[in-house]
């Protein structure tokens, strides 16, 4: 039986929060091995969708769930496409998709001026009615390349590049972008709550 229900979709998602939660001997099951299928992210911000994500998969399930809703904010773009990050090139867009879309908005803008940051907000229910959810938030800053670079991690990670590491989050080993990711610090950051509630 898990102890948590993982309210996603995004198999790269899961594959990150596995290896996060391993170490405390946290079993996470996401939502498609319930037959749950996706919310609707009808919200204005990534706390709502977190929000209705998370209610959703716990309402389901009767499991305490785990949501997690991110996106890439592009400062030339003037945050686009934040919570559309998704859904960027469309309703049934895929990474590739995604990633095609952002380089042609972004054609025109110079290295230099390619700023952008990951958000990852999460929310933990221990049941669908919880009045009290726990909510963290966590940014990851990188800038756009002109070309994807990189076949690790999922999304927009072979456009995302990291000035520091001097390479894209695909190309950083699964630990390095636990390690440093906008996802691996919200999921520290949760489980820090957790360990004082
Ligand atoms: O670490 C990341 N590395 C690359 N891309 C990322 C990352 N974190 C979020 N992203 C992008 C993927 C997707 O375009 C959007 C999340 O959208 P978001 O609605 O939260 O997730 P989703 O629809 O893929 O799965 P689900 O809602 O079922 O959790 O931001
Ligand atoms: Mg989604």
């Amino acid at each position: 039986m898990p102890s948590l229900v993982l309210a996603s979709g995004n198999a790269g998602k899961l594959a990150e929060f596995s290896q996060l939660l391993l170490p405390l001997g946290l079993t996470i099951c996401s939502q498609s091995e319930f037959g749950v299928s996706g919310a609707e992210e009808t919200g204005l911000t990534f706390v709502e969708n977190a929000l209705l994500k998370a209610r959703h998969a716990s309402r389901q399930t009767g499991l305490p769930a785990i949501a997690d809703d991110s996106g890439l904010a592009v400062d030339a773009l003037s945050g686009a496409p934040g919570i559309y990050s998704a859904r960027y090139a469309g309703p049934d867009s895929t990474d590739t998709d995604n990633n095609t879309r952002l380089l042609q908005a972004l054609e025109d803008v110079p290295s230099g001026h390619r700023q952008a940051r990951y958000w990852c907000v999460l929310v933990y229910l221990t049941h669908a009615d919880d009045p009290v959810p726990l909510i963290v938030q966590r940014d990851w800053q990188g800038e756009i390349l002109t070309s994807p670079r990189g076949a690790g991690g999922f999304g927009y990670d072979p456009l995302f590049y990291l000035p520091d590491h001097r390479c894209t989050a695909a190309e950083l080993s699964k630990e390095d972008k636990n390690h440093n990711s906008h996802r691996g610090r919200a999921v520290r950051d949760l489980i820090g709550l957790l360990s004082r509630t």
